[in-house]
């Protein structure tokens, strides 16, 4: 794809009989338009920012010893204070302006307005090119410019059109007030407008598809984080944000403890009332759950089938056993049949629970471990209950 721009481009260049600043240019356009395509699906950081102003300072450099032979010499020094007298500087001033703690609200702002300093830089240059020596400088820079703000460094659209605006007003006043371009002024001028108008319907579109992008990656990041059925979370994310949590019950000192809950005799309501008629069964177990864990920072989960796991911090362990009473005491009050099972007359559940300040001999696998055991405890001795691991 790189190779089929470059040739376009190339072969643009060629056509276009421009010589000044010459092949490295119209190579530097390819690459800015073929690395905005390669980009164009994740958002500019701060480093990446500091790196393309360093890239971009050096460019700028490296075309003043392109142009300057090819300047005439009463020009260099009007050439030499646009380009280091302000463009440059315009630059340095952007750069510092990146480590403002603030700079990331105001990066688009600060992106036109810096760019559009530039491209006017470069319209004073053109002008006085032409007032002094009837020299034509060229128009690729208000092209390049362009291309570098909107698409290498991310200005928004909104914003993209402020610029485009601001640019192609300056540069149509300047060519039809003098006569720079003499016959090819309407041709210059087209391709000017085209060239901008194209990077605007580029950032256009690149901001819709990141929108759509956007949405899409967070309906994929719940669908895979939530269980469909009773949307709280599954056991991989479960099994990730536990992980977290221990490492800030360690931190912290803290106790935390593991609930794991499971239905009883649930095959046999399933048996006797239907799989459908199970699910809802499952759907009211999590929304206990929600009612009993309702600080933010308890983590529940669906473990898998009809096992839930909940895990909780707290400074200290006395209330733990409160908590798995309560979910015992909410099923109590559901008094949902169970009827048609070899089990008690409403539907139940037993809870292992395990309570322990996290460290070295303690770890989140370990305590999940207890607190399944003593669920197996909490099963055996009946159904209906609760077991507290921690204190066998
Ligand atoms: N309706 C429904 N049933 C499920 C789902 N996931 C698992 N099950 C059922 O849950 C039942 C679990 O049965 P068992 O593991 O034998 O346990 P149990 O009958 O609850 O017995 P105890 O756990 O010993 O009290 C199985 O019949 C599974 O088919 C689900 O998403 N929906």
């Amino acid at each position: 794809m790189l190779k089929t721009v470059v040739n376009h481009y190339c072969n643009l260049s060629l056509a276009k009989n421009n010589v000044l600043t010459g092949d490295l240019f119209r190579l530097l356009e390819c690459l800015v338009i073929t690395q905005s395509q390669l980009n164009s699906s994740s958002s500019i950081s701060i480093k990446q920012i500091r790196i393309l102003l360093v890239v971009a300072s050096l460019f700028m450099m490296s075309f003043m010893a392109a142009d300057l032979p090819l300047l005439p010499e009463q020009l260099h020094h009007d050439y030499l204070l646009s380009r280091l007298g302000f463009q440059l500087p315009i630059m340095f001033v952007v750069f510092g302006l990146t480590y403002a703690p603030f700079y990331s609200k105001i990066h688009d702002q600060v992106l036109w307005m810096s760019v559009l300093l530039i491209t006017y830089a470069n319209y004073w240059l053109t002008i006085v090119c032409w007032l002094k020596m009837q020299f034509s400088f060229p128009y690729e820079g208000v092209l390049l410019y362009a291309l570098f703000a909107t698409f290498i460094m991310r200005m928004s659209f909104k914003y993209s059109l402020i610029y485009v605006g601001c640019s192609v007003v300056g540069f149509t006043l300047m060519v039809t007030i003098l006569p720079i371009y003499g016959e090819f002024t309407a041709v210059k001028l087209g391709f000017v407008m085209f060239g901008l108008a194209t990077a605007l319907l580029g950032v256009h579109q690149i901001e819709k598809t990141f929108k759509k992008l956007k949405i899409v990656n967070s309906k994929l990041t719940i669908l895979s984080e939530i269980d469909q059925l009773t949307g709280i979370y599954n056991r991989g994310t479960f099994e990730a944000k536990f992980f977290d949590m221990i490492k800030f019950a360690k931190r912290t000192n803290s106790y935390i403890c593991v609930f794991i809950i499971d239905l009883d005799n649930f095959k046999d309501y399933n048996d006797g009332y239907g799989h459908l008629q199970g699910d809802e069964v499952i759907k009211l177990q999590a929304d206990i759950l929600n009612r009993v864990f309702n600080r933010e920072s308890d983590l529940i989960a669906r473990y898998g089938g009809e096992e839930f796991v909940v895990a909780c911090i707290n400074q200290d362990d006395l209330h733990f056993e409160n908590l798995a009473q309560s979910i015992i005491h909410h099923w109590q009050e559901e008094k949902v049949p169970h009827g048609k099972g070899k089990g008690g007359d409403f539907v139940c559940c037993s809870i292992g629970v395990y309570a322990s300040k996290a460290n070295r001999y303690n770890n989140g696998k370990i305590m999940i471990e207890q607190a399944d055991k003593a669920l197996y405890r909490a099963k055996a001795q009946g159904r209906g209950r609760f077991v507290n691991g921690s204190k066998i």
